[in-house]
């Protein structure tokens, strides 16, 4: 098995009696990309900072390939860590130009401007080296600061949120392309988000976290396909969970009988997504359509059941309307828990 190069072993920190990261433990592997999604105020940013060496951690160890970061005889000073961190707001000094902010951390004056060439190319950044930061976009600041950190040349880059404050179309071609470039370049990164889409879209692996905790850690497919728990699933866009009574590897329930991934006895939850059902005309069937939105690509239908509101995608050409009478059909099977 691959060495690790980050090894996180229970590490937790307090702000006073507060716990705000509790026993959390993962490993990253040479060049991964992860991510650790969670809402906001789960301890994601103190994690990240921990590592990175701004925060000071109560308990566990941080191990940097053979290097201890941290553990209760050592607090490795933050620029011991060859360690990057690129921040939400990108911290670029104003009063320095685009070429000066990248070239800041390079101590050796003679590779300044090899390095400072080749992350200009690298970021798409040459037209703007001389100008001052305010007179670049967002999207551009977001890049230098991304070039400053690559040039300390770092096995590792933290990222907080570094893609919250930009729009939607810029913020998933700049996470692609800084993707593309820890790839080519061998730097292993921890991307924090409460962004679920965010996270799917950059992390080889990921980790959930909630109220300080890892709940699961997993390549996103994993944790979409398979969570563990129905507070893990609805991380993971829209679901709903309802009630069953399994036998094996079928569950009855509200909506007639679902297919389980995993064999199981009596009463259990079951996780539904709106892409894992379809509807068919059934006039004799007691469901029927509450609702449709049309959302573009997609027409999604909620129907109403005696317990639970289900959400169905359909084709946005569908013909279907609120109060026809329908039957569903998990086509998949389903999480239980
Ligand atoms: N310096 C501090 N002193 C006291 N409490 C703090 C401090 N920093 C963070 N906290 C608390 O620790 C908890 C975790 O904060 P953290 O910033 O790590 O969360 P987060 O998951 O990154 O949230 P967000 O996505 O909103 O940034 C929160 O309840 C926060 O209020």
């Amino acid at each position: 098995m691959t060495k690790a190069l980050l090894t996180i072993n229970e590490l937790s920190c307090h702000f006073g009696s507060f716990c705000a990261v509790d026993k959390i433990s993962f490993e990253l592997i040479p060049g991964e990309c992860f991510a650790l999604l969670g809402s906001s105020g789960c301890g994601k940013t103190t994690a990240l900072r921990a590592i990175a060496g701004l925060e000071t951690p109560s308990h566990g160890t941080i191990q940097h390939q053979e290097q201890i970061f941290f553990d209760q005889q050592t607090n490795l000073a933050p620029n011991l860590r060859n360690t990057g961190f690129i921040f939400q707001d990108y911290a670029i000094f104003p009063h320095l130009s685009i070429q000066d902010n990248i070239t800041f951390g390079i101590k050796d004056a003679s590779q300044k401007k090899a390095h400072l060439e080749r992350l200009l190319k690298l970021l798409g950044l040459e037209e703007h080296a001389k100008k001052m930061p305010h007179q670049v976009s967002g999207g551009q600041l977001q890049r230098v600061a991304i070039a400053r950190t690559l040039a300390i040349k770092p096995s590792l880059v933290l990222m907080d949120e570094p893609f919250s404050n930009l729009d939607a179309t810029l913020a998933r071609r700049l996470r692609n392309e800084i993707r593309q470039i820890f790839k080519a370049e061998g730097v292993s990164s921890i991307l924090v988000t409460h962004n679920q889409e965010e996270a799917f879209d950059f992390a080889d692996r990921m980790a959930v976290m909630e109220q300080g905790k890892i709940l699961q850690i997993g390549t996103p497919e994993d944790l979409y396909q398979q969570p563990q728990t129905a507070q893990i699933a609805s991380f993971f866009g829209h679901c709903q969970i309802i009630s069953g009574q399994a036998q094996g590897k079928t569950a009855t329930t509200a909506i007639g009988d679902v297919p389980l991934q995993q064999e199981r006895q009596g009463h259990c939850q079951i996780l539904l997504r709106p892409e894992n059902m379809r509807i068919m005309p059934n006039a004799e069937s007691s469901l029927s359509i509450k609702e449709v939105r049309f959302l573009g690509a997609r027409k999604e239908v909620s129907i109403q059941t005696p317990d639970n509101e289900i959400f169905v995608n359909v084709s946005a050409r569908s013909q279907i309307k609120v109060g026809d009478s329908i039957s569903i059909t998990a086509i998949d099977p389903c999480p239980s828990f």
